[in-house]
């Protein structure tokens, strides 16, 4: 029953953005690259186009030169060939007229990375601006312009800058002109701040949506709202699942062995939430259950490891040998189907108080979170009733539910996935909203594939993550069947959409 020894994998960091109901102010946060990406993605899907965030960003550029610019001055723009350089051709076709504005594109425009970048480009020939590529550093000599513009490098730079980007950088910095570096100063890491042995020495930062890691602190800094709608950040989206991707590298057990504390009275809720878990990605999926009802729940499902312990519910003596097995797997789902017997709720208490790794807990279980006294990091996923029971909130508008849920989950220190219409995720810092899923779900047996779900995400992300992507995608393989077949679907329905719910939408 054991499992190969692997190595533990590296949970990334909370990303830090606090929930806000119609505010549209640039906050003065620090979001990371992959963040960023995952809301770009958002926002298209929600009919705002990378195209349209492209053009606002060049709008803010041209902006920002024209405050160090007076009419008539030379502009040079030094453009890569990703997104970066994207928003500098934007730039470029506002300014064009008021300013002398030339483009320097830093390869063949063939190999302009993506295609709205590539439109721009080509919105610069048509308009017959001044715009040309440079293939070698010596056609880099840029003259003597009054202000550079650096779109070389963004947020998608990996490494060192290599040539030609290296000598516009070294270009950029020996000309006596205002330097405006587009979204981060080229050369500079996005995701850490760090800067690279070679990088744009700016006048003037615009960063884009939120500043990013290394900004935070100068005052040659502009944020600039480039027009991403709020629900972006605050609801859960196919931007949220980019992080699923799996590296080629990978080796079993590096996507986590997840351990269900469940069944007794019931049966069918373990074996649904361990065979979610497996769906979700989880390498590998223990049942530990009651030897009374080991045989069916094996008999749901040859692919999970059914564990049991003598009698026919969960009892404080059978703590000690759970909590051993528990050592060697990466997340612990507790609750489902184990029933409220008080002698069950008093093991509960017991393995949690005896537990330092994470635990999803659900059902039954989430009885006593409120007064236990544990190490582990929990996360709860109570429905409206159970979260009442608890001791939270109950509001029916779901953007109060969301602040008071964000207080509740702070007070317990613990993360909450309350479900709902709208579900609302948050650890007290954290809040996101899930609207995903439909009506047809209420049927009994859903919440144990959520948990499982829950249990696969947090084997490999930050419990807050796990949750938010779990309410997602649990929602949507609801609402695929409910798409395909109609109401009438039961929990198992669900099992078969959840690897498409994660992984088809890319
Ligand atoms: N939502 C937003 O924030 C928006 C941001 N926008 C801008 O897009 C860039 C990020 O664009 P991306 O295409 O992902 O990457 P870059 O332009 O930064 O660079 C990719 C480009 O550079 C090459 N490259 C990578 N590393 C190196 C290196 N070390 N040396 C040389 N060349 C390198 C790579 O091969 C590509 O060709 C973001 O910063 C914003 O400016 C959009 O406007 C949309 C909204
Ligand atoms: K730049």
């Amino acid at each position: 029953m054991r499992a190969d020894a692997g190595t533990r994998r590296s949970v990334p960091p909370a990303v830090a953005f606090t929930f806000r109901v119609g505010s549209r102010e640039p906050r003065g946060v620090t979001i990371t690259a992959a963040r960023m990406a995952a809301v770009d993605r958002n926002a298209a899907a929600l009919d705002v186009s990378t195209k349209q965030l492209m053009e606002s960003s060049g709008h803010a550029l041209a902006r920002a030169v024209r405050d160090v610019a007076a009419p008539g001055d030379s502009v040079t723009v030094l453009a890569g060939r990703g997104n970066n350089g994207g928003d500098a051709f934007v730039a470029a076709r506002f300014l064009d007229g008021d300013v002398d504005v030339s483009v320097r594109l830093l390869g063949r425009p063939e190999t302009i990375t993506t295609e709205i970048a590539r439109e721009n480009w080509a919105a610069l020939q048509s308009a017959e601006i001044d715009a040309e590529r440079v293939l070698d550093s010596k056609s880099l000599a840029l003259g003597d312009p009054d202000v550079v513009l650096d779109g070389v490098l963004g947020t998608g730079v990996t490494g060192a800058p290599r040539e030609p980007e290296r000598s516009a950088i070294v270009a950029a910095n020996e000309a006596d002109a205002t330097v405006v570096s587009v979204d981060v100063p080229s050369g500079m890491d996005a995701d850490t701040g760090e800067v690279a042995d070679v990088a744009v020495e700016a006048d003037r930062v615009v960063t884009f949506h939120d500043l990013k890691p290394g900004l935070d602190g100068r005052d040659d800094v502009t944020v600039a709202d480039i027009g991403i709608p709020e629900a972006a950040e605050t609801f859960v989206g196919p931007g949220d699942l980019l992080s699923l991707e799996r590296d080629p590298q990978a080796h079993k057990g590096d996507f986590g062995r997840v351990m269900v504390i469940g069944g007794g009275p019931y049966t069918g809720a373990p074996a649904l939430c361990a065979q979610a878990a497996l769906r979700a990605g989880a390498d590998l999926a223990y049942v530990a259950c009651p030897d009374a009802i080991a045989d069916t729940v094996q008999g749901y499902a040859e692919d999970l490891i059914v564990e049991s312990y003598e009698g026919e519910r969960l009892r404080p003596r059978d703590v000690d040998v759970l909590l051993a097995a528990a050592a060697d797997r990466d997340v612990v789902v507790i609750g489902p189907g184990l029933g409220g017997a008080d002698d069950t709720l008093d093991a509960v208490r017991d393995f949690l108080a005896g537990y330092e790794g994470t635990a999803v807990v659900d059902a039954d279980a989430l009885q006593v979170v409120p007064d236990v006294d544990t190490d582990a990091t929990l996360v709860c996923t109570p429905h409206q009733g159970e979260l009442a029971t608890m001791g939270g909130p109950r509001v029916d508008d779901w953007e109060e539910r969301a602040a008071l849920v964000a207080e509740f989950a702070a007070e317990l220190d613990v993360t909450l996935l309350v479900k709902g219409a709208y579900d609302v995720i948050s650890d007290g810092d954290v809040t996101r909203a899930n609207r995903t899923g439909n009506p047809g779900m209420t049927v009994g047996g859903t919440g144990d594939v959520l948990a499982g779900i829950t249990g696969a995400m947090a084997s490999t992300r930050a419990p807050v993550q796990a949750a938010a992507i779990a309410a997602y995608a649990n929602g949507s393989a609801g609402d695929a069947v409910v798409d395909e077949r109609g109401y009438g679907l039961l929990a198992s329905d669900l099992l078969g959409e959840i690897p498409p719910a994660l992984w088809g939408e890319r």
